[in-house]
């Protein structure tokens, strides 16, 4: 049976490439930058310059499509999911990363239709490394198989977290006490990335166990959610309970921007990782 989101898929795959590009020449510029909620919540012409280029080719194509995109809800667009189709838009996901020349900044394109993530899309355009995920049909990394990580040891794991752009003392300080508790679990390490879409897609490569991060926008996960949950992986809100309806928008339905949001690993039932604590050898797949 004909894939009836193909098309729109192989759309978006288009448009994240021919948005990299324009990521990677506007590198070789002076990027002009601006704030938006913070002096350290950044935005540059080139956010904006891309978005409208991924939704004005969208529009051209799917008249009747609707959009979410990060910086025309900045501008002051709503942030509603319908059942219609909608395209989650996050032009540059890390930005910060962007504007300072560090080599990871993604261009997120995610897909819904009756509020259910069809197709994720994140390509990493320094790493040129194209993530694509299809409900029901698997995660890719430049169309390699994506699993996410068997371990279930999370003293065997590496912990992945961002620190966002609140920089309220208090809030400083739940983070670093989160960061204190998951490193003393013991954990191996902890990494961020500086982008959440790229920090989900090294879940469902299986690098990184788990993700986590308090204050996402739909934006920056919507793509990512499927990656991961179609590599086998599972998203839970800070309760543990199904985060996939705030990943797919379920916040941006309330009309709320963030999803609260821990992104973690693991298929169920893997039975062949070592769980003996006493055995010497750490077998990572
Ligand atoms: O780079 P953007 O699209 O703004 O998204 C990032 C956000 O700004 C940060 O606060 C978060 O910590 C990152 O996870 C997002 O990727
Ligand atoms: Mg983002
Ligand atoms: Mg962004």
């Amino acid at each position: 049976m004909a894939d009836l989101w193909q098309n729109a898929m192989d759309h978006a795959v288009a448009a994240a490439r021919r948005a990299g590009q324009v990521v990677r020449e506007a590198l070789l510029d002076d990027r002009k930058v601006m704030t938006k909620s913070s002096s350290v919540d950044l935005v540059t012409q080139t956010d904006q310059k891309v978005e409208q280029l991924i939704i004005q080719s969208v529009k051209e194509k799917f008249p009747t499509h609707r959009f979410i995109g990060e910086e025309s809800v900045a501008a002051g667009e709503p942030c509603i999911l319908t059942d219609d189709p909608t395209w989650i838009v996050d032009p540059i996901d890390g930005t910060t990363n962007f504007v300072h020349a560090f080599p990871f900044v993604a261009v997120s394109i995610g897909f819904s239709v009756n509020k259910q993530m069809e197709f994720g899309v994140v390509f990493s355009c320094l790493e040129d490394k194209m993530f694509t995920a299809r409900r029901g049909s698997g995660a890719f990394c430049n169309g390699e198989p994506l699993q996410v990580s068997g371990q279930k040891d999370i003293q065997r794991s590496i912990i992945a977290t961002e620190f966002g752009s609140n920089r309220d003392p208090e809030v400083v300080d739940k983070m670093f006490s989160s960061l204190r508790n998951v490193l003393c679990i013991p954990v191996h390490g902890m990494r961020g990335a500086g982008t959440a879409a790229i920090n989900m897609c090294l879940v469902a490569s299986g690098c990184v166990e788990a993700y986590y991060e308090i204050g996402m926008h739909v934006w920056d996960l919507a793509a990512s959610s499927l990656i991961v949950s179609e590599a086998g992986g599972v998203l839970m809100d800070v309760e543990g309970k199904d985060a996939r309806a705030s990943a797919d928008g379920g916040d941006a339905r309330r009309g709320a921007k963030s999803v609260r949001c821990a992104c973690v690993f693991r298929r169920s039932g893997r039975s062949d990782v070592p769980t003996d604590r006493r055995s010497q050898q750490q077998n990572h797949r």
